[in-house]
């Protein structure tokens, strides 16, 4: 049997309308102002890996700030993570990271990248968000269009092997695509993760069913950190930053109100007793099976 623990960051605004020339000191300042202390706390109540939210580098209040204050893989933000995880010999998930795309001298496009460091400070996995969100609601006040300013990813990345399980990686909208979390299991997944900055609208009305059903679904376990609270005049993120266990009991929640954290135990042992009792997997029927109504 094996036990691990980790941490469920949620985190509130780090960045919003500063005037210009303070820009440049608090992006310096960008994480140890806000998510060094959060890191630090974890790592001294036993977690050996820690998950942040989307986003977590800033939320900007207009498209140009988005992108102005992007950064390729090699920049500052990145390299300051890396060197916190390997002083403090933690696994990071960097839920959601505004990184500078292939072409950004031309296009002036980002990916929403979810990165994996592991406790040497390495760089062990980048997966790009692949279904953006472009959504209007307009009686409930959302109005988001993702690809105005990101590139949808390319690919799924392979579940990535670490000290609490093979973490499968996707990021917030991704959420509401099953098929998604269903090929990341195939794939061996133990535990799927949505870093999100999910609007309060959508995360009242779907957030906890919509992580419950997918840890139901795949008989994994779910782990999913959340912006909470007002990041500028336009925008608030719901929080409640949630781990929930292969079954879909919720085992943590960090609340709708402030930063904070949860920690919880990821017992593997869950997984195959889930999966033995019940073999869902077992009892899939293959794609043929559901193209025959096509076919009629
Ligand atoms: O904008 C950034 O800087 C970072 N990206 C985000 O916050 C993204 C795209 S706007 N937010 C979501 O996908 C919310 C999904 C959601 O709320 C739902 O599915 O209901």
């Amino acid at each position: 049997m094996f036990t691990a623990r980790c941490i469920l960051g949620t985190s509130a605004k780090y960045l919003t309308s500063l005037p210009a020339q303070r820009q440049q000191i608090k992006l310096q300042n960008r994480m140890s102002t806000s998510l060094r202390p959060l890191v630090e706390e974890a790592k001294g109540r036993g977690a050996s890996m820690v998950f942040l939210p989307e986003a977590y580098d800033y939320i900007g209040s207009s498209r140009e700030e988005t992108l102005s204050l992007s950064e390729s893989l090699t920049g500052d933000t990145i390299s300051q993570y890396s060197q916190l995880a390997r002083k403090l010999e933690v696994w990071l998930s960097l839920g959601g990271f505004h990184e500078r795309g292939h072409n950004w001298e031309s296009d002036r496009r980002i990916y929403n990248s979810h990165i994996i460091i592991n406790d040497k400070g390495e760089i062990i996995s980048v997966y790009r968000k692949s279904h953006l969100f472009d959504v209007e609601l307009p009686e409930k006040g959302v109005s988001l269009k993702e690809s105005a300013f990101t590139i949808p990813g390319p690919s799924l990345v392979s579940p990535v092997q670490t000290p609490i399980g093979k973490v499968g990686l996707g990021i917030c909208y991704d959420l509401r695509f099953p098929e998604l979390s269903l090929a990341l299991q195939r794939q061996g997944a133990d535990i799927l993760t949505y870093p999100s900055a999910f609007t309060v609208a959508t995360g009242a009305a779907h957030w906890e069913v919509l992580l419950r059903a997918r840890a139901i679904e795949t008989q994994c376990f779910v782990l999913a950190a959340a912006q909470v609270g007002r990041h500028h005049e336009k925008r608030s993120s719901y929080g409640h930053a949630l781990a929930v266990d292969p079954w879909g009991e919720v085992l943590g929640d960090c609340g709708g109100e402030k930063p904070g954290m949860v920690l919880v135990e990821i017992d593997l042992e869950k997984v195959s007793s889930t999966r033995r009792n019940m073999p869902v997997q077992q009892h899939r029927r293959n794609t043929d099976f559901y193209q025959s109504l096509e076919k009629s």
